[in-house]
């Protein structure tokens, strides 16, 4: 095929799909969680003891009793080969991103050559998949590559369903033989541990005396972009990198707003709807599905669930959404920047604590002063997000979101938080030490008399905000689409368990002096305030003031990658994990490592792309067409005809550019002396990635230049138009 002949065979493949046979739709009760191990399913299928054994663990978090592992291990086997499994897998989560599994059969061979299906508990609660070959940041040397999986019985077990078959997944946590943390689950439930002894402590400070184990909750907002297949496979860079690293902007983009909430496409819809009934038979809550603001996007948000279970889930949507989008002629892509000069995708991730006895303690109640047990909690987090705004930052720096924070579409690179104007005021009374009144929960009139009346909700939006407060949590925008939510959550966990720890000892000193526990709160928020206020920001987080504002005020801008990650190497925040048991120094150093790494070797798969794909698809089209210019000049030379060679030698100097800067970036790709891995990353981030952005634009110059029948890459008008 030559010039745009792939291109035109895709918009023929599209145009003449056999659409995707509409299915009727199922009863949610039908569906719901019919593929999981559920704790009433349990019940069904258990001996009553082990029941109430293994509902123990789950609900308190107590220890799993070992002596009821082979019943269980044995209900599973019976109820997943029931569901046609013969494998079992444990799957857990490395530092990639991304869900690993490793398949094991049922099967035991017996002394007589015969087989037989067998699930042992010791199979269930531990296995020994290797997985050497996944980034460590040095803690496993491959002489030394044993690596454990443990059963995480608080997340349910499930089958996964292919059209080759189906598999008992059970969620585990991957560790090290020496016992360090290897994957993105083991900190989380360490974060949570933390977080819920100091919760606990607090509120038995504030008065409580029967509390519940305190857990934090995650809903994660999904966004991604759905291209046709045939569009994709024609573009190495959305193959291999899962971004476009050329293309001229299309005439109509996002502009006009029409695709923000506009009527799903038809094909879009039957795609949805498959992958919400595989959600639901997996027991994932998925609850809003909407058209996003760039054409070509769209979302899904599930409910809010316990976060160690939500973050599992939410790899399942992300596997589910892939794999889905495959089946219907689709690639989804979950890059946080697909296209350049539309929206990116974020995972806005919805945070909160509480209990079975207290509730939600991020919820205001009816006036919020009143509610010192909220405003205890608010002040923790006002503190930790103040303290270890660039610890939140750097949890989110990946090469790819790089591309999207701080770009008038996302929040800033700037951690500061939004707290809305109600609670605003009443933590500046509060620093002022005069706390009054609240505005309440107001009523808005909207001026339409047929409408009631509305509750004003204490907290607005704020778009531009990387941590806002909506009402009874808060929002963490800064998340990147294709991310795992594990790390946003351990550090928001780790941050809250730190400062109520700080707050719970500055509450017994003030308490010890005697004084009431009204006046020893006030203090303490007081203190907050003072030291942390700087971090409450209400405004426009885009604008121009407020980087400058944020500059006076101390707030990091840690704009790049390369300047996030090495926060992780301070010496504040291997205490902060280490002194709360979620990471060790050695397992944090690891993490600096790895994500290090996955940053220059992204970037640099990048930058080979772009080398290759302008050699040998770019500069032979350009040529081509320089060719057909050239012939024509000289055909109405001969005839006598003045021909303006202006656009010959635009595209020349656009051509010669545009190599000029491949050759420099093919001598920056062979550079690896180093005299560290930050200054490798600094490198990256400055010199190569400007040079990409320079052969970009003469590369997306030239498309507008060259005669489209030559131009081999489906266009952003193809790509985010034709579905
Ligand atoms: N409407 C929205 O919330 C847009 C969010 C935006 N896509 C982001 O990257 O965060």
């Amino acid at each position: 095929m030559s010039g745009n002949e792939s291109r035109i065979q895709a918009i023929y493949q599209i145009t003449n799909r056999e659409p995707m046979p509409k299915k009727a739709p199922k009863r949610l009760e039908e569906m719901w969680a019919t593929d999981v191990f559920t704790l009433s399913k349990m019940q069904e299928c258990l001996p009553k003891t082990v029941f109430k054994s293994i509902k123990k663990t789950i609900q308190t978090g107590e220890p799993l009793d070992i002596t009821v592992a082979d019943a269980i291990a044995l209900a599973m086997k019976d109820w997943a080969i029931s569901k046609g499994a013969l494998y079992y897998a444990h799957v857990f989560y490395p530092l990639t991103n991304a869900t690993a599994e490793k398949h094991d059969g049922f099967i035991s061979v017996q002394s007589d050559g015969s087989a037989i299906s067998e699930f042992a508990g010791k199979l269930l609660v531990q296995g020994e998949p290797d997985g050497s070959s996944f980034p460590n940041g040095g803690i496993r040397s491959t002489f030394e590559a044993r690596g454990y999986t443990a059963w995480d019985v608080t997340s349910p077990a499930y089958i996964m369903e292919t059209d080759n078959g189906s598999t008992l997944c059970i969620p585990t946590v991957f560790v090290s033989w020496t016992g360090e943390a290897l994957d993105k689950k083991t900190p989380l439930l360490r974060s949570n541990a933390a977080m819920n002894k100091a919760a606990t402590r607090v509120l038995k400070i504030l008065g409580e005396k029967d509390i519940a184990p305190v857990n934090s909750s995650c809903g994660a907002e999904q966004e991604y972009f759905l291209v046709d297949a045939n569009f994709a496979n024609a573009r190495p860079d959305l193959l291999l990198a899962g971004r476009t690293l050329f293309g001229k902007p299309s005439a109509k983009g996002q502009q006009f707003d029409d695709h923000y909430f506009g009527a799903i496409p038809e094909r879009v819809q039957v795609f949805m709807q498959d992958v919400e009934e595989r959600l639901y038979r997996l027991g994932i809550p998925a609850k809003t599905r909407h058209n996003e603001v760039a054409p070509g996007q769209f979302e899904i948000a599930p409910y809010h669930e316990a976060a160690n279970v939500a973050t599992d889930h939410q790899q399942m949507i992300m596997t589910m959404l892939r794999f889905t989008a495959k089946k219907h002629g689709f690639v989804c892509l979950l890059h946080e920047k697909p296209f350049a000069g539309i929206n990116g995708s974020g995972k806005h991730v919805n945070w909160s604590v509480g209990n079975a006895t207290q509730g939600n303690l991020l919820d205001p109640g009816d006036t919020p002063h009143s509610n010192a047990q909220f405003l205890v909690f608010c002040g923790a987090i006002i503190r930790g997000v103040h303290t270890y705004g660039p610890l939140l930052r750097s949890v989110v720096a990946t090469a790819s979101n790089d591309h999207r924070l701080g770009a008038n579409e996302a929040p800033p690179a700037i951690i500061s938080m939004y707290l809305g104007s109600q609670l605003e005021d009443v933590f500046e009374q509060i620093r002022q030490g005069e706390l009054k009144s609240s505005t309440g929960k107001g009523l808005m009139n909207i001026g339409v008399d047929t409408l009631p009346v509305l509750p004003t909700d204490p907290g607005d939006r704020n778009r531009t905000s990387p941590f806002a407060f909506t009402g009874n949590r808060f929002e963490f925008r800064a998340v990147g689409s294709g991310q795992s939510v594990a790390g946003p959550l351990v550090a928001m966990n780790t941050i809250l368990a730190d400062s109520l720890t700080w707050i719970a000892d500055k509450l017994e000193a003030e308490l010890a002096k005697g004084v009431g526990l009204p006046a020893a709160i006030s203090t303490v928020l007081k203190e907050v305030m003072e030291l942390h206020g700087a971090v409450i920001f209400n405004g426009n987080g885009y604008s121009e003031e407020w980087h400058k504002l944020a500059v006076e005020r101390g707030l990091a801008n840690l704009r790049t990658t390369a300047d996030a990650l090495p926060v992780l190497k301070e010496s504040y925040i291997e205490e902060l994990f280490s002194k709360l048991g979620v990471l060790s120094p050695v397992e944090l150093a690891s993490r600096f490592e790895t994500y290090a790494e996955q940053y220059i070797l992204s970037i640099e798969v990048e930058a080979k792309l772009v080398v290759s794909m302008v050699k040998t698809m770019i500069y032979p089209a350009v040529t081509r067409y320089l060719a057909d210019l050239a012939n024509t000049a000289l055909s109405l030379k001969e005839i006598g005809v003045d021909y303006d060679k202006e656009p010959i030698d635009k595209i020349t100097a656009l051509s010669k550019s545009m190599m000029a800067g491949v050759s420099k970036l093919s001598e920056a790709l062979t550079k690896h002396d180093f005299a560290s891995i930050e200054d490798h990353m600094q490198f990256i981030s400055q010199t190569m990635r400007s040079l990409m952005d320079g052969i970009r634009a003469d590369v997306d110059a030239l498309e507008g230049e060259v005669a489209d029948d030559l131009w081999p890459l489906p266009t952003y008008q193809e790509m985010l138009f034709i579905k």
